[in-house]
């Protein structure tokens, strides 16, 4: 099949960027296009560029890419743009492809917060993609060419998200969330990243904004959108978390009580079977990459564990297990994501799958 779309990837070099490469590389819809990276890699063939840390080889597609830099016009060509870009530079170039007609699909934290952009984990809100598909269509009615930005979340926030919104599709609101996380040393990204002197034979219980952003991105991800089309934060919910680095190389493992709004609570088989049940708008539409199960899970006492289970359908998939009665709450589980797929490049391509599937690119 050949790939009909064009797509670019900033900061192609990094953590997010490989998987982007990775996951890009054999896609039916998107072709690698154009590769950028900061100066110090423009100009290099990807190959050489690239300090590749991934356990699968570079692919072809990308090897002999030239980077270039990240300038707009450089990427003029491209139906849509992944950035995987360090946050100190996102906020401007991004913008930057914003202004000029282009389609950014960010994975850094800059536009999270702003009114009009979008904050999407698509196994559970990409209803809130309409609010993009309106004004796309506005749009070419004029004839014009729409720039705009849809960002992914946090990568702790894509994978607590998840068992959360298939439990409240299921049993109406939940009023109070703890997260405690086990984050891989992968999400702190490679320049400079983890140092190996810091984390062997050894937990650091602080990664700087991480709490407030699981606090804060999860109220605008489960959400509403209003009639102007901003996005309501779920005000009903509070969510409490403590995040810590452990020396794992990928996949955030989280230890997770909820308790619900309603005194109406189901069982832990109840539980369970809804997480089980959970389809998501992506599997419905047809998307390639879609998970074949949104969330799987475990019955066995041990389970999930990062290195057995962050690879289920690919990263797409949510693994969730240990689910049962919380003294304090109604119910605690474990749930596990993997952090540079479903909680990084992999939901930026779910994104870009829908919209294509919605002719919106
Ligand atoms: N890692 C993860 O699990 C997740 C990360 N994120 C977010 O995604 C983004 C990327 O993270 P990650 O891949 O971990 O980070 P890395 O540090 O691994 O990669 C950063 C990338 O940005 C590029 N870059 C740095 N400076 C510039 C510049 N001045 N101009 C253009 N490009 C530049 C680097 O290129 P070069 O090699 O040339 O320096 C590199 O490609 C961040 O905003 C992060 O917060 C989001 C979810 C999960
Ligand atoms: N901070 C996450 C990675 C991430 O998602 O960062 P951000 O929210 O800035 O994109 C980690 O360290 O594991």
């Amino acid at each position: 099949m050949t790939a009909t779309k064009k797509a670019g990837v900033l900061g192609a070099t990094g953590s997010v960027g490989q998987k982007f490469i990775l996951l890009l590389a054999e896609h039916p819809d998107f072709e690698l296009y154009n590769l950028g990276a900061s100066v110090r890699s423009a100009g290099k063939p990807y190959a050489e560029a690239v300090k590749w840390r991934q356990t699968a080889t570079i692919p072809e597609s990308a090897r002999q890419l030239v980077v270039v830099e990240c300038k707009a016009s450089e990427f003029a060509d491209c139906d849509v743009v992944f950035s995987g870009l360090d946050s100190d530079f996102a906020g401007d170039i991004e913008k930057e492809f914003k202004e000029f007609g282009l389609v950014v699909i960010s994975n850094a934290k800059n536009y999270r917060r702003a009114p009009d952009v979008p904050l999407v984990v698509p196994l559970i809100n990409s209803s809130h993609l309409d609010v993009v598909a309106r004004r796309v269509k506005q749009a070419r009615a004029a004839s014009k060419k729409q720039g705009y930005i849809i960002c992914n979340s946090n990568c702790s926030t894509a994978g607590l998200v998840v068992p959360l919104g298939a439990l409240m599709a299921k049993f109406g609101d939940i009023s109070d969330v703890t997260v405690t996380t086990l984050q891989a040393i992968s999400g702190a990204g490679f320049s400079p990243g983890v140092l190996g002197f810091d984390i062997l034979d050894n937990v650091i219980p602080y990664i700087s904004g991480e709490e407030e952003k699981l606090e804060w991105e999860t109220k605008k991800i489960l959400g509403s959108v209003a009639e102007d089309d901003s996005f309501a934060l779920r005000s009903n919910m509070t969510v409490s978390a403590q995040c810590n680095r452990v020396a794992v190389s990928d996949g955030h493992l989280e230890c997770v009580s909820i308790k619900f709004a309603t005194p109406n609570k189901p069982s832990v088989e109840d539980v369970k079977q809804a997480l089980r049940d959970y389809v998501c708008e992506s599997q419905t539409l047809g998307c390639p990459s879609a998970p074949k199960q949104c969330i799987y899970v475990l019955d066995e006492v041990d389970r999930p564990q990062p290195r057995l289970d962050r690879n289920r359908d690919n990263g797409y998939a949510i693994s969730v297990g240990r689910v049962r009665e919380d003294p304090v709450f109604d119910f605690k589980f474990i749930v596990l994501s993997h952090n540079t797929v479903i909680g990084a490049a992999g939901s930026g391509i779910l994104i870009a799958e829908t919209l294509f599937k919605k002719g919106l690119l």
